[in-house]
Formats: C-alpha cells, structure tokens, sequence
C-alpha cells in the first residue's frame, strides 16, 4: 500500500473532534486527570501573576536607580531575587506536569484506539475494504499531535487572553493619555500606548502571519514527502531479495531519487519562505524593544513619567504585543492540529464501522459436531457476487480437498468459515467447542525468538521443550534446535519451504481438532509434501483436514473434493451473475489414503 497522506488539512466537522477529544476526561482516569489540569491551569495563571510582579517591580526598580535610593535599590534586588526563584519553579513544574497530562492521556487514547483497531478484526476489515489510510501513522503519530497540540494550544491560549486582559489594564492605568493638536484644536487619547500596543502587534502579527503562511502547507507537504521517502527505503529492505534478483537497483535508485528530489524541492521552498518570515519576524521583535520608548518618550521628557513609569509601560506593552502575536501565530499550530484532528475524526469512524460492520454471513456456534454452510454465496467487498449459494458439511475426521482455478474463491470460503470475512449470504455454523486453525500459503512469524514464532499467537512457554524438538525433527528442522532461543526476523532468514514445515510445528504442538490447509505446502518438494501429509494423518487421526492444494497428488489423502467450477460464461460475467459454483465429489475410496 502506498503510504499516502492527504495533499491538505482538510475541513473539520467540530462535533467529531469534540468526540474525539472528550472520553478521556470522562474515563475511569478522570479525576487524576482533571486534577492534574487544574493543577497546570493554576501554574500558568501563577505565572501571569508573576509578570504582573515583576512589571511592577520594573517601575519601583528603576526609580530607584532615577532617585540614586541605594536602601530601595537592594531591597528590589532582593524582591527580584526571590521573584525569579518562584517563577523558575513555576516554569519548570507547568512544563513538566503538562507533559505528564500529555503522556497519560496519550497512554489512554493509543491503548482506545489500540484495542479498537484490533478489536472485531477491525484492523483486517479495514485492509480489505481500504476504508482508512496508514492506521500506523494515526495511532503512532496523529495521537501524538492530537494530544500535544490539544494542551499547547489550550493553556496557550489561556496564559495569551489571561495576560492580555492583566496587562492591557496595567497599560492604561500607567500610560495616562496623549493630546496633540490636530487642525488647531487638541485632541487627547485616553490610554494611548494600549492603542499603540494593539495597532503594533495587529499590524505586525499580520504581516509575519502573510508572510509565513505557505509555511503550513509546505510543512504539510514535507510530512509527506518524507514518509512517501522512508516507505520506499522499506519497501526495498522488505524485497530485498527480489529486488537483488531483478537487478533492480537501477529502477528503485530513480524512484528513490525521484521521492527524494520532491523532499528538496519542497525543502528549498520552506528554506524561501522561512527566509523571509525571520526577516519581518526578527525586525519587528527588535523594533519592539525600542518602539514603546519613542511613543512614551515624549511623555518622559516632558516629566510627566517617571524613569520607572517608563520601564513598567515598556514591560507591559511587550506583554500585551506577544499575547495579541501569540493569536496570530497560533494560526499555523491550529492548522496541523485540525488537520490531525481530522484525520483521527475519519480514522476512528472507520474502526468503529469496520467493528459494526454487519456481517451477511452468520457465523454461529452450535453443539452439532460437523461445520455447516447454509446456502452460503460468497461476493467481493464491491458486492460483486463471486459464487452460488452453497450447502455442504465437514464431519469430524473427514479430509476434503478444495479445487478451483485460481482466484475463485477457495481462500474466501476459508476467510468465511474463519469469520474474517463478512461480504456475502448465508449461514455458517461451526462446532462449539473444535480448536480450529487455519495455515495459509505463508505463516506469519512475528519478529522475536524462534521459540516465540513457533508457539505464536500462545505464549513462549505454552510447550515443553522436548515436543518442540520432536517435531522440528519430524519436520526436517533439527538444525533449528539449537537457535530456539535466537531472536531474529524468522519471515525474512527462513526460506518459505522451511516457514512452511514450521508452520507444521506448530500444528502438531497446538493439535487443533480441524485443520485449513490453503497451499500451506506449496514451496515443498512432493516427497516433503507427501511426508507432512502423512504425519498429519498419524500425529492427528481424528481430526477434520480441510486442503486447498492445486497438486494432484494430495488428492489420495482426502475422501472428498469440492470443486470450483465456472457457472457462467464470459458474457454473463459481466453482468454480475455469480461466477462460481461448488460441487461436491467424492473421491475414490481406494485412493483415498488413511
Ligand atoms: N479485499 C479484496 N477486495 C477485492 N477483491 C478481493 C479482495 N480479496 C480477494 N479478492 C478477490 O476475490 C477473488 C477470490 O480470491 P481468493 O483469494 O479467494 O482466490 P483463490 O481461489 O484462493 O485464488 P488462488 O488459487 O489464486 O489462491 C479474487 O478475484 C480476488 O481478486
């Protein structure tokens, strides 16, 4: 699968994101996180507190210093001494407990979303009917930004309107009115820096804001680029041997050149754009330092203000700037943020359609003790019909042989009576209490020690040593014995014909009462083949064996065959009839083997 991600933030639909951000703060976990909230809520208002403190200590600072009052002067160093000791501690633990709030609810929503996807087979359904794109990159990386941005977003805001509203008073308490003449009569403005203030930040903020605007579709596009990049690095390590035997090289070197060139073209464009945005960004916070003191400066050369007057309004004007910036600024946090939220919204909307999803096969338990098929047709996710409707039984201890030309349907009926596969009609009913296991053209073999492969999905210890190395013998594995304990990525060190005499291993040790076979001896010689086949006779006799297999030589050990075969012709095809139908043959008694 291409691992592709949208070109741009999406719309959002507010209601979902709510839903999405919501259950946490009603989980069992609710008080400690709510608590904890409370707590990084209290910080960041302590530390407005703070600036309001050491705003006024601004002004009492520098008077001091204006008077030449050495008493005061040391008692304000001591007052900033012990300020700054507060405020560090405040910093530090607002940081630091938000992080904690972050990872808990992170923990909490990878664990929800973890559990749904592997709930139901969502993760399958999802695959088969292609309803949401790279689960990997929402659960790993879009609950991170969610999480993240959710906090950052939130208590920036609070910290931003808290310290606007605190300052913007202290502005027009301190910075008393301005009166100029204009066409021969004064006109006096009331709180005039506060004006001054807001028309700087808004002007400036917007212009900082045009200019690194691009900044987040461009960053968008980088995500991108970079995980279309590394997924084409991977795809080369998984086929690797493929690739080396095509001599493909070449070709994967253009197409890596070709994913990369995108990265730098798309880099060089941010490098452009950041380029300029550091210009208006940098001047404008540098004029920021001085531009208070030219728009206050008449007043304190006038003597209307005091040295401190001066240092406090200068303080205050650079609080309520970078609080009305931080809303402009946030524009771009806010849109990565909508843009994961968004992506959660439809990813989690697929998991829980995928866990719903209404089934039309029926797959039931009963105390009969044969698998049944009731009339059960089997269609493809589109609802184009594959085969007729179907009756058949599976007695225990019978040994049916399924045939058909390829893409018939035969891993299908297997899918179904797995219930995996939801697409179709009828019944399936299957013995209550039969341990069944199905093995496919290619086990999987989960990345960990031979041992844990070879007793996957039971845990490591679930068989003694001794039956594992009875039956890697028996499967012509002995010289696996001794790499029990190896960890290694088994799928990619084993060549297929010995995963698939592994797999056997695990047959014999799990020793299900019915056994699928799809192709699960394909890579194996005829006389290996024919050796598993009778071991699984000898190893397992009551067992019901149920082989997809397209040599004709596993046929004497079945008793039954149900056949695939053409239902329609090409022209009806088309027409969506149903291509497929079953027939059930038995095979010759005498060949069948016992
Ligand atoms: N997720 C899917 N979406 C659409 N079509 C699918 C999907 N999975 C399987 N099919 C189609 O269903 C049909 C039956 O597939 P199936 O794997 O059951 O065939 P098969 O008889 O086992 O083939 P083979 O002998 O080649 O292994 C094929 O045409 C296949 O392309």
């Amino acid at each position: 699968m291409q691992n592709k991600t949208e070109s741009a933030p999406p719309t959002t639909d507010w209601r979902a994101v709510w839903q999405l951000l919501r259950p946490y703060w009603f989980s069992d976990e609710k008080w400690r996180a709510r608590g904890l909230f409370f707590v990084v809520v209290a910080l960041a208002l302590g530390m407005v507190y703070l600036d309001v403190q050491f705003n006024a200590w601004n002004r009492d600072f520098y008077n001091a210093l204006e008077n030449k009052n050495f008493d005061v002067f040391k008692e304000q160093l001591w007052r900033f001494s012990y300020l700054a000791f507060i405020y560090i501690a405040v910093a530090i633990y607002r940081i630091y407990l938000m992080q904690a709030l972050e990872i808990r609810w992170r923990t909490w929503m990878t664990n929800q979303y973890m559990q749904a996807w592997l709930d139901n087979q969502a993760y399958y359904r999802i695959e088969q009917g292609r309803t949401a794109d790279n689960p990997d990159q929402r659960i790993a990386e879009d609950l991170q930004l969610i999480t993240n941005g959710s906090l950052t977003l939130f208590f920036g805001l609070l910290s931003s309107v808290v310290s606007l509203a605190s300052f913007v008073g202290i502005l027009w308490s301190v910075s008393g009115p301005l009166t100029f003449m204009l066409s021969g009569r004064a006109v006096t403005i009331p709180g005039y820096m506060v004006w001054f203030a807001i028309a700087y930040a808004g002007l400036g903020s917007l212009i900082v804001w045009r200019i690194g605007r691009p900044l987040v579709a461009q960053n968008f596009s980088q995500q991108r680029f970079e995980a279309d990049f590394r997924f084409g690095l991977i795809r080369i390590r998984e086929n690797a041997e493929s690739v080396a035997l095509y001599r493909g090289e070449a070709q994967e070197r253009e197409q890596l050149a070709g994913r990369f060139g995108r990265i730098r073209a798309n880099w060089w464009n941010i490098m452009r754009t950041t380029k300029r945005l550091n210009l208006a960004s940098t001047f404008y916070s540098q004029f920021a330092v001085i531009f208070p003191f030219l728009v206050g400066a008449p007043r304190y050369f006038g003597g209307t203000i005091t040295l401190g007057g001066l240092m406090q309004i200068s303080s205050a004007f650079g609080h309520v700037q970078e609080s009305l910036s931080w809303f402009i600024n946030a524009f771009s946090s806010l849109a990565s943020w909508k843009a994961s939220a968004n992506r959660l919204a439809g990813f989690h909307a697929a998991v829980d359609a995928a866990r719903r999803q209404e089934t039309g096969i029926a797959v039931t338990r009963s105390s009969a003790g044969e698998i049944r098929l009731k009339q059960l047709a089997l269609s493809l996710p589109g609802g184009q019909a594959l085969t007729q409707a179907f009756s058949g039984a599976m007695a225990p201890g019978q040994r049916i042989l399924v045939t058909g030309p390829s893409g018939c349907g035969k891993s299908t009926l297997f899918r179904a009576i797995a219930d995996i596969w939801p697409y179709g009609t009828g019944a399936v009913e299957l013995p209550r209490s039969a341990a069944m296991l199905f093995l496919p053209q290619r086990s999987y073999l989960p990345i960990g020690t031979l041992r844990e492969a070879i007793a996957y999905p039971a845990a490591e210890t679930a068989y003694q040593e001794a039956d594992i190395h009875r039956f890697l013998d028996l499967c012509r594995l002995a010289h696996l014995r001794d790499k029990l304990d190896h960890a290694d990525n088994w799928s990619q060190r084993l060549s297929p014909g010995e995963q698939q005499r592994l797999a056997f291993v695990r047959v014999f040790l799990m020793r299900p009462q019915v056994l699928f076979l799809d192709e699960a001896t394909s890579a194996l010689d005829a006389h290996t083949e024919d050796g598993l086949y009778q071991m699984v006779l000898s190893e397992l006799p009551q067992a019901t064996v149920v082989s997809i297999a397209h040599r004709e030589m596993v046929a004497k050990f079945h008793q039954t065959s149900w056949r695939f075969v053409h239902a329609v012709g090409a022209a009806q095809e088309k027409s969506g009839e149903p291509r497929f139908a079953i027939d059930i043959v038995p095979l010759l008694a005498e060949g069948a083997a016992r």
